[in-house]
């Protein structure tokens, strides 16, 4: 109800003279709060209830109240005190803008028409029943148009015009808090003497301040700061005021007046500029937040400094716009200086006034600029918006002291002017302009919302701009000096006290000064205070930044603490991981040990190489008799060729020493005497055509050979990828007996492990690809006869099935073998293997050393495989062979003695076919029962038997 009162206020302006007031009044000095209004979706009950609270128009105390008070002091700004330190508010001052058809104020400087104004806006009990229907409809015609409603002298009241009304907005909006709300009808002087002469008040005590006028274009901001010659503005009337003062104060040791006046403008949008306006416009610089060659004229008295102003003002960069005739399109900036001369000349005693009026934000909408003035909008308007950004982050760093004071002013040259305002360092008052109209809604409530939040800033503690606090105040305080934290706390409070002090014996002795005219002692006395003020206030200063350099010393402290806590809970943490990952590591090594030892039993089982392993000494007791063999004998025996074979780099790169010398001493070959031509061909051990595999024999390696003090036997030159290595174990080196018949066979895919299989250079053939080198056309598979042999060795069906070939994974299989072999001197290869030519080192000297067309690359797997089987220890092979061949087994099952051999041997019909064996060489796999005898196996068998028979 009394916020549709607001309405009428202001409606009755325009409706007539006042009716007088009752005898008794009931003045409510506390009003309540007044409730938000009740959004109207109807616009007829809108207008209805208008004109219905029109009838009830309420009490208007506060103007009542404010007319009783506006001639002796400003109530609201003396709330502020402004001689005593302590949490205050931003003031944040609303204006509003008559409507350009509505009439305007009377004569602005007459108090009785004043007066009458406010006793006309406050007229009551008016008796609705006077005014006639047609001015009530006018009334509601005209508030139709009005957006914008005073509810109080604080707050307003901001409604949808009807036009625009949906349904889903809300209807209106309350915006309170503001320190003064001038209404429509509000006169200059009336604005002035709420709003700036208490800042001129505080100027002339030698306190900064800024006064800012923002809002849309055309609000009533320059007419506010700058006025007309008819009604002056704030600028003006701020400066009689002061000369008043000092005229008054003629024996005071007041400053001089200086006055400079300039704008910020960005031409066509590009960089801001500044131009000083007191000279020709010339054009300044800015360092840091200060701008440098700016002009300061002395002034002696107010006809001077509005002559200075209105000049000023010509020289400032205006445009006509749709919203204003003479837009201005810069920023302009009054600095009022009150410089002390002699002793009180100290920085920190010159105090300035700076009004500021800022270009309003306009909306290209409605403004329709284009061209110079659309870039004149952007750069007004950005300018608004840096300004707005440093007040909000004021605001939340206030709210908030953890949030930092965000550098927007950094962005403008006016936010960098007005650095100390906006970082809450020096008092600041803002204008909000506005305009009522039902077309200028948008604009008015985006400067309300912006704004209003404003309102909350408060200075806590105001500094003395220009005092800057020493660091070595700080050295003397340490951080364990909190037991003197309370008595710097009392002390500061005392210091208030005494500036609250300073304050009174400061008003007291303007009125010793009044009252008694002792003009020299006044002054004696002012200049006293001003110095103890001073001091005061350094002294305050002092102290504010020891309790602040504590208070940031228990912070950290506390911080430093909790890391420290954090800190140990981590190393905690670590010691249980790292003892939990050793106890894993442990697990691991366990698995890994037993992974490797399952991968080496795969590895023989699955290999398919057939892998029997020797025993140590089996095979030392096979190299000793080996190496006496050829010793004894000049000629190259199967050892000798085996010699070939470098022992060292087969072990270095995992070759295979997998014959065994033994056997030389069982059947005491001697080689070329007894080999016949055709076993030497079938073998191919230096025949690349036939075997593709003499390549990876090491033709240097018999130096090798040397040096391992024994013979490998015979050089494994099968395919690695189809390599079966029959390895015959056999602890009893007297009885064991390596069988094997050269096979042209390759069924099998397998390679001869009877003619080479010693000192595979395994992993030569891993990179040089041995595994896929032999083709199968190729093979010359000295392989045991598959039927005879397991009946001769009685070899289960597992075990051939064990010896088939298996590609790739041979490679790996052959290094598994190779890692054990270094201990266990590596395998037993069947005698075939230790058959040699006499010539054979010759031979595979001159043989043509592998190229990496035949010796391509094998599978990865069996690279990856072959590392595996690397990493098995030699401690591991005696168990691999338990596992994968078992050695006593071996000697049971596989190991028949020699006289059985040659029994068997003998029985053997070297001519069964012969012939027949050749046509078969195509095919794959022959069946177990279906092995027929190859040239190499014929010879093998002629071998054995004329040996026999030796
Ligand atoms: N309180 C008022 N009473 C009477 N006339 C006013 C009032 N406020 C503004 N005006 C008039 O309104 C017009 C626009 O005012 P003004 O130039 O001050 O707006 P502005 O906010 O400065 O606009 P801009 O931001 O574009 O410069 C002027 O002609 C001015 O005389």
């Amino acid at each position: 109800m009394e916020g549709k009162g607001g309405d009428q206020e202001a409606e009755t302006v325009d409706i007539g003279s006042p009716l007088p007031c009752p005898n008794t009044v009931t003045i409510r000095r506390n009003p309540y709060r007044r409730a938000r209004a009740t959004p109207i979706n109807d616009p007829q009950c809108y207008n209805s209830s208008i004109s219905k609270l029109r009838e009830v128009p309420p009490f208007p105390h506060e103007e009542i109240l404010s007319a009783q008070n506006l001639e002796d002091a400003p109530s609201q700004p003396s709330s502020t005190s402004h001689g005593k330190l302590g949490s205050e508010n931003i003031k944040v001052f609303l204006r509003i803008r008559p409507l350009l058809n509505s009439k305007g104020p009377g004569n602005p400087g007459s108090v009785d028409d004043k007066n009458q104004r406010l006793r006309a806006k406050n007229a009551w009990p008016q008796n609705p029943t006077k005014k006639n229907i047609s001015g009530r409809e006018k009334n509601v015609k005209k508030i139709s148009r009005v957006c914008m409603m005073v509810n109080d002298s604080h707050s307003v009241t901001l409604s949808t015009p009807i036009d625009s009304q949906d349904s889903k907005k809300i209807k209106s909006e309350t915006y309170g808090g503001f320190s003064y709300v001038f209404s429509t009808d509000s006169s200059q002087l009336a604005v002035y003497e709420r709003m700036v002469k208490p800042m001129v008040d505080d100027f002339l005590s030698g306190k900064s301040g800024m006064l800012a006028a923002l809002g849309p274009s055309g609000s009533g901001k320059s007419h506010t700061i700058f006025g007309s010659p008819r009604e002056p503005g704030m600028v003006p009337l701020a400066l009689q005021h002061i000369f008043k003062e000092t005229e008054a104060r003629t024996n005071q040791a007041l400053g001089s007046i200086y006055i400079s006046i300039f704008e910020i403008y960005s031409e066509r949008g590009k960089a801001e500029k500044l131009f000083d306006l007191l000279r020709d416009g010339c054009e300044l610089s800015m360092q840091q937040s200060t701008v440098k060659g700016l002009q300061e004229v002395l002034i002696s008295n107010a006809g001077q400094a509005e002559s200075l102003i209105a000049q000023a003002v010509l020289k400032r960069a205006t445009a006509t716009t749709n919203t204003n005739s003479q837009s201005s399109r810069s920023q302009c900036i009054i600095n009022v200086y009150q410089k002390c001369e002699g002793a009180l000349s100290a920085p920190s005693n010159c105090a300035v006034l700076t009004i500021i009026d800022l270009a309003g934000a306009e909306r290209e909408k409605k403004t329709g600029n284009q061209g110079t003035r659309l870039l004149e909008s952007n750069f007004i308007n950005n300018t608004l918006m840096v300004l707005g950004l440093c007040l909000r982050s004021l605001l939340e760093h206030q709210k908030n002291p953890k949030k930092p004071l965000q550098k927007h002013f950094q962005n403008s040259l006016l936010t960098r002017f007005l650095r100390d305002y906006l970082e809450g360092k020096k008092r600041m008052t803002l204008l909000l302009t506005a305009k009522s109209g039902a077309e200028d809604y948008v604009d008015t409530s985006y400067l309300l919302r912006q704004a209003s939040p404003f309102m909350k800033i408060k200075y806590d503690e105001i500094e003395p701009s220009n005092i800057v606090p020493s660091k070595r105040q700080y050295q003397g305080s340490s951080t364990g000096e909190q037991t003197k934290l309370s008595s710097t706390l009392g002390q500061a409070k005392r210091m208030r006290l005494v500036n609250r002090e300073d304050s009174n014996e400061e008003r007291n002795v303007k009125e010793l000064h009044i009252s008694k005219k002792d003009a020299p002692r006044a002054c004696k006395l002012e200049a006293n205070s001003r110095a103890v003020k001073s001091e005061c206030d350094s002294q305050t200063q002092s102290d504010r930044s020891h309790i602040i350099m504590q208070n940031f010393a228990k912070a950290l402290w506390n911080i430093l603490k909790q890391y420290n806590a954090k800190l140990k809970d981590a190393e905690m943490e670590i010691k249980s991981l790292r003892e939990s990952v050793g106890h894993e590591k442990e697990k691991y090594l366990v698995l890994e040990t037993e992974m490797n030892e399952f991968k080496a039993f795969c590895t023989c089982h699955k290999g398919r190489e057939g892998c029997r392993i020797y025993n140590q000494e089996a095979f030392d007791a096979q190299a000793s008799s080996l190496s006496r063999l050829q010793h004894s004998d000049n000629e190259p025996t199967l050892g000798t060729s085996c010699a070939l074979l470098d022992v060292e780099k087969s072990d270095r790169k995992g070759g295979v020493c997998s014959s065994r010398p033994k056997h030389h001493n069982t059947l005491e070959v001697k080689g070329e005497s007894f080999l016949p031509t055709e076993f030497n061909d079938s073998l191919s051990l230096s025949n690349d055509e036939k075997l593709g595999i003499s390549s990876p024999i090491d033709v240097s390696s018999t130096k090798a050979y040397d040096r391992a003090g024994y013979r490998p036997d015979d050089p494994n030159v099968s395919d690695q990828s189809n390599d079966k290595l029959i390895l015959l174990t056999g602890q009893d080196t007297n009885d064991a007996e390596v069988l094997s018949e050269p096979r042209l066979d390759h069924s099998y895919d397998e390679s001869i492990t009877s003619t080479s299989c010693t000192t595979l250079d395994t992993e030569k053939s891993n990179r040089k690809g041995w595994a896929n080198s032999s083709k199968p056309g190729k093979h010359v598979s000295s392989v045991v006869e598959s039927k005879r042999l397991t009946e001769f060795i009685k070899l289960p069906t597992a075990a051939d099935e064990m010896l088939e070939p298996s590609s790739p994974r041979a490679v790996s299989s052959t290094e598994g073998c190779d890692q054990v072999g270094s201990k266990h001197s590596g395998r037993k290869v069947n005698n075939s293997c230790n058959i040699q030519k006499p010539n054979m080192s010759v031979m595979f000297k001159n043989s043509p050393l592998p190229t990496d067309e035949t010796l391509e690359p094998s599978s990865p797997r069996a690279v990856s495989s072959t590392e595996g089987c690397h990493q098995v220890g030699s401690q591991h092979s005696g168990r691999r062979v338990s596992n994968s061949c078992n050695p006593q087994k071996a000697k049971r099952r596989l190991m028949p003695s020699t006289s059985v051999l040659l029994r068997d041997l003998s029985n053997l019909d070297l001519l069964d076919e012969t012939t027949a064996s050749k046509g078969r060489k195509g095919t794959r796999k022959l069946a177990a029962d279906d092995v027929k005898r190859t040239d190499g196996s014929i010879s093998l068998i002629r071998m054995l038997k004329s040996n026999h028979h030796l």
